[in-house]
């Protein structure tokens, strides 16, 4: 019975790199696939994993219809047993009801996977659409961590590495490797070095989240003889 599966997690929890291991397995066993993507961090047409693998792909856009993609296909005779879906948050609504609809109707299996919540929290549509349409959801075994140690469940942006809440919802980017070391130049305000602020993202627990407190305020906390694990406001213990 084919499935429609969302594969979810934080960012750089191993999504893409599970997408391009199962298109693997699948395609080893003579199965036919059809990849696509959207906005993938390493330029259209593509799915890449952080891992260092990187295969071409369909690139999805708003005039993309799944349902005259794959019925194309057939038509021509290409054996499609299973589509790999990635990037799926940037899908549309439309979209995700497509892909259901392959699979209740064609009996194609599909495997969709993305990040559910934007940098706000709030869940992307797509994401959204998939939740609720999905047979299966499926959370990442590899945990993504917050640089307190704890697992990361949120997806937190970051200009010139400190946390931001207000902005577009899709801003391409990866996970900004320099707010989790940061250097001594990350302590002055981008400006005065006349640099164009660097948009990234950071994985964090929802606690820091919540206090808007990522690595780059962390360590600066911890610079001025302060536990940056402790909340400053004064919270009634029982
Ligand atoms: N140099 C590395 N060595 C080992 N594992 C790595 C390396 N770089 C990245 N990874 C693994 O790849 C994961 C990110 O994979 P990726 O598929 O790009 O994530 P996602 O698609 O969820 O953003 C990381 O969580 C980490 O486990
Ligand atoms: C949180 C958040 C992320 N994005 C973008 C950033 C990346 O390009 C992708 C996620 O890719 P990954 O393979 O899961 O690392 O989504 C965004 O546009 N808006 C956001 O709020």
């Amino acid at each position: 019975m084919a499935e429609l599966v969302f594969f979810s997690g934080t960012m750089d929890c191993g999504k893409s790199t599970l997408a391009l291991q199962m298109d693997y397995n699948h395609s080893a066993r003579g199965r036919g696939g059809i990849l696509f993507s959207r906005n993938d961090r390493a330029g259209n047409s593509m799915i890449s994993s952080r891992l260092g693998l990187k295969t071409r792909a369909v690139e999805v856009r708003d005039s993309t219809d799944f349902w005259d993609e794959v019925s194309g296909r057939l038509g021509t005779g290409e054996r499609v047993d299973y589509l790999i879906c990635d990037e799926a948050q940037f899908y549309s609504e439309e979209q995700v009801e497509q892909l259901a609809r392959i699979v209740d109707e064609m009996g194609i299996d599909v495997f969709a996977f993305g990040i559910a919540t934007d940098f706000r929290t709030r869940l992307f549509p797509g994401s959204r659409r998939l939740i609720e349409l999905a047979d299966r959801i499926e959370v990442l075994q590899v945990r993504a961590l917050c640089w307190c140690g704890r697992r990361a469940t949120h997806n937190a942006r970051t200009v010139d590495g400190v946390m931001v809440v207000t902005g577009d919802q899709v801003v391409v980017g990866d996970v900004d490797k320099r707010s989790a070391e940061p250097g001594p130049e990350a302590l002055f305000a981008p400006e005065e070095a006349g640099a164009l602020p660097v948009v990234g993202y950071e994985t964090l627990c929802r606690r820091h989240y919540m206090r808007r407190m990522g690595a780059q305020q962390a360590a600066r906390t911890a610079g001025m003889g302060e536990d940056p694990d402790i909340c400053a406001v004064d919270v009634p213990r029982r």
